[in-house]
């Protein structure tokens, strides 16, 4: 018990906690003969469970060290990092579950880099690749027995010249933004998706996902980006059933037509200020109703 300067007497106790280790750069060389693939992977270990020992009484037998856990993520790498990031994070999940003993459940979260293949003359090289901008993420949680796997795309640039507009919002006192039916559209992706099945080949998904949202963002004349979210959503969710639903975050890169009337010279759309800031956030799921 303690009591307070206004004479409450409350009893103080330690919250929700976790630990684990950050930022483990796993890089993994898969040789078959002449031909090699990599992955190249951010690792994040976050395990929960019962820690009072350790916080309270300064207990640490219980305690897996964070150090033993960067040393598994490299020591079953070797083995059982076979295809995803996804099939390997629940491997990473039993393990742990299994290795500190008042351990509950465990968290990994990944960050993908994406490495193409360089072409030369046509031909895919055997070994030299270069990296691509977009990050294929996942989140793997569980007790061990049961799995909520979470997949994502980060840092998708795109943007289109025209077919995007903003035109009939509401105009009240404030509201002092032009009307526009061709105007830049551009955002960087980051989306997140749950599955309803654990049955899937994560990566063949990941691909489909990222190719819808790509064509998605061409076929129509988007009239917001509200509007684009809800039917790249759409799209997702009819290409890939596996998908139980789907989040989307656009920050709405603002391109604005730069005055150069003021110069004597007519902008004919031409020539934009990219406004580094604020800019506007549209954000949303897409999901099955059952
Ligand atoms: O696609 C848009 N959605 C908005 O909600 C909005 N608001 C704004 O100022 N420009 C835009 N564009």
């Amino acid at each position: 018990m303690t009591e307070s300067s206004t004479g409450v007497r409350t009893r103080i106790v330690l919250g929700q906690n976790n630990y684990g280790k950050s930022d483990v750069r796993l890089f993994k060389v898969f040789r078959e003969g002449e031909r090699h693939d990599i992955r190249d992977v951010r690792v994040d270990v976050a395990l929960t469970g019962d820690f009072e020992a350790a916080h309270t009484r300064g207990d640490n037998s219980a305690l897996l060290a964070t150090d033993t856990m960067r040393n598994t993520v490299y020591a079953l790498a070797k083995e059982q990092l076979t295809g995803s990031v996804e099939e390997f994070g629940k491997r990473l999940v039993r393990h742990f579950v299994k290795a500190g003993p008042t351990v509950a459940s465990a968290r990994i979260t990944f960050t993908q880099h994406c490495w193409e293949r360089i072409k030369v003359q046509g031909q895919e090289h055997g070994h030299a690749f270069s990296r691509q901008v977009p990050k294929h993420t996942a989140v793997v949680e569980g007790d061990g027995r049961q799995f909520k796997v979470t997949s994502g795309i980060d840092e998708l640039y795109v943007l289109k010249t025209t077919r995007s507009g903003w035109e009939g919002f509401l105009r009240e006192q404030f509201t002092a933004l032009p009307e526009t039916n061709d105007r830049i559209m551009a955002t960087v992706v980051t989306a997140r998706w749950e599955y309803n099945t654990d049955e899937l080949d994560y990566d063949a998904v990941w691909s489909e996902v990222y190719q819808q949202i790509l064509e998605t963002f061409t076929d129509h004349y988007s009239p917001s980006v509200q509007f684009t979210l809800h039917q790249m959503g759409q799209a997702v969710l009819t290409r890939c059933p596996v998908i139980e639903r789907i989040h989307f975050s656009f920050p709405n890169k603002h391109h604005v037509p730069y005055n150069l009337e003021r110069f004597g010279i007519q902008n004919d759309n031409e020539i934009f200020h990219v406004d580094p800031e604020p800019y506007g956030l549209i954000e949303g799921w897409v999901e099955r109703a059952r």
